[in-house]
């Protein structure tokens, strides 16, 4: 199929369902010539068929017809499913590229999976650049948040090019070389761990405000439309007011009520709690996210809760709703502050642990357009670490201090109100405690380590001097020195 145009595509995407079919045409649309192919050849005809008059499209039957019509050095996007089909493709594709030549891996991989590739094939000499993007099929379309890793050798071919098609925000690609190896999708992982977060914190606000207020949906909705026009406007605040206002043609009911309430995942969520553990870094926001969905999609368990315990249900309801719906704002503003600082806090001890070099202030600055938690305030959170790279905390920048502890009292007044009324908002929770406890004087992990001693004489430190202690408890209780 491919002869006359031999090495003049700009650069190809193999993969063209719905991420891949997109991010081809985003390509062409801003004037390169992308070679296209898809493990059948179908979704390519269909592809050129419904829109081949957008740009020039180079089909490749094969993957060593795609590989040919490209110019070298030659860049290859994968839009594959994640996992083993990933690697079939990566398989196929090293035995017919040259040294030099890159492979950009676009699709939700895992970062040890890309750091694993990545080392295969520089030892081949070639660049394997595992890339974070987000921004779902419109974004792929008209202009996603593109976050790739790979060598820096390799961002100066394809930055160019990967900056032209991601969104722009003041003038600036939501695209930038976020660091080596598997930093693109780490960086990719914590986002969608954030998106997670942040829909279970505006899930939590509906529950709230229709169990415990008693507003319909169509009239949340239209509490979202106005919230998103203040601090809370974002992507995910905006849709959320087009949810809540669908109503389902078949029954004529509210379209949240006709949907099954068991929440699905396919694994990003849980990754990026899974590498918080290891890091030692507590993303309270986005576990309780994760375990929101497990236990929702536990039907048979909740049905026999239900039926041996009786339905959740308190005795408070809101008497004053207009206060209630502001309370939840703030609640919601305050909690989304908390989840977003977390998952800031786990790139910078990832990238310390890894050596990656990731500029914080970079990634908000990436992820304020294309991408599914772009939002208002992440402008913010770019000063903040633009302000001062090392912040300890988003926390502790003045602006996010402010906000939090002016939202305090509504937060607490919401998080009763839950308890109160047996609505489960273990997100606004999980943030509060979180707040609570960073800034504690004194946590109870005193106690915590006493017994760990009286135990096991797993030792501890004094507030007092330094060292490392033991008592023997059994044995007078004098303490000794280890
Ligand atoms: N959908 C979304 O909103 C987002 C998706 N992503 C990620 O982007 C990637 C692509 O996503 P999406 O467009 O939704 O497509 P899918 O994840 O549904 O994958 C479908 C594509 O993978 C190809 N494929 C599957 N198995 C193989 C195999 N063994 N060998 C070769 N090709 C194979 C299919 O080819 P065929 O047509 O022949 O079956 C098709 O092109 C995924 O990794 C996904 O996680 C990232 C951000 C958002
Ligand atoms: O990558 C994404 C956005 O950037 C997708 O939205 C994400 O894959 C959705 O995940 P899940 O199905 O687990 O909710």
């Amino acid at each position: 199929m491919v002869n006359s145009t031999n090495g003049t595509a700009r650069i190809g995407v193999t993969g063209l369902a719905t991420m891949g079919g997109n991010l081809a045409r985003n390509l062409a649309r801003h004037g390169y010539r992308v070679a296209v192919h898809n493990r059948s050849m179908t979704r390519t005809q269909t592809l050129l068929d419904k829109h081949g008059d957008e740009g020039d499209f180079v089909p490749a039957e094969s993957m060593a017809d795609l590989v040919a019509s490209l110019q070298r050095p030659r860049q290859v996007i994968v839009m594959v499913k994640a996992g083993q089909p990933t690697d079939a493709v990566i398989d196929e594709l090293v035995e017919l590229l040259e040294p030099g030549d890159m492979v950009v891996d676009g699709g939700n991989a895992h970062f040890a999976d890309t750091r694993r590739r990545e080392t295969v094939l520089r030892e081949r000499g070639l660049h394997f650049v595992g890339t974070g993007i987000s921004g779902g099929e419109e974004g792929a379309l008209n202009g996603p948040s593109i976050m790739p890793g790979g060598s820096a050798e390799s961002y100066q071919h394809l930055g160019p090019v990967l900056e032209s098609i991601a969104a722009q925000v003041d003038g600036q690609p939501c695209c930038t070389h976020v660091g080596p190896d598997g930093a693109g999708h780490f960086v990719k992982m914590v986002h969608n761990g954030i998106e997670y977060a942040d829909m279970q914190l505006i899930a939590e606000s509906y529950d709230l405000l229709r169990r415990a207020a008693g507003l319909e949906p169509a009239e949340i909705a239209e509490v979202f439309r106005t919230w998103n026009s203040g601090d809370l406007e974002s992507y995910l605040v905006e849709i959320t007011a087009e949810v809540l206002g669908h109503v389902d043609a078949a029954t004529g009911r509210p379209f949240v009520d006709v949907v099954a309430d068991e929440a699905e995942q396919k694994g990003t969520g849980r990754w990026t709690v899974q590498e918080a553990l290891e890091l030692g870094i507590p993303v309270t926001g986005i576990a309780e996210a994760v375990f929101a969905r497990s236990l929702s999609a536990r039907a048979g368990q909740r049905a026999a809760a239900r039926g041996a315990l009786g339905a959740s249900s308190g005795t408070a309801k809101v008497g004053d709703r207009q206060a209630f719906v502001e309370d939840v704002r703030q609640a919601l503003y305050a909690s989304k502050v908390v989840a977003y600082a977390q998952g800031f806090d786990q790139i910078r001890a990832a990238s310390e642990f890894y050596g990656w070099g990731i500029d914080l202030g970079a990634m908000a600055t990436i992820w304020r357009g294309g991408c599914i938690i772009r939002a208002r305030f992440l402008d913010r959170i770019r000063q903040a670490y633009h302000g001062n790279a090392d912040l300890p905390s988003l926390l502790v920048d003045d602006y996010f201090a402010g906000a939090v502890s002016d939202g305090e009292a509504a937060w607490r007044r919401v998080v009763a109100t839950a308890v109160e009324s047996g609505v489960p908002a273990p997100g606004f929770s999980s943030a509060l405690a979180y707040h609570d406890a960073l800034r504690a004087e004194r946590l109870p992990a005193a106690l915590v380590q006493g017994l760990r001693d009286f135990f096991g004489a797993h030792t501890y430190r004094r507030v007092d001097r330094d060292g490392v202690f033991h008592t023997l408890w059994s044995e007078g209780r004098t303490e000794i020195g280890t």
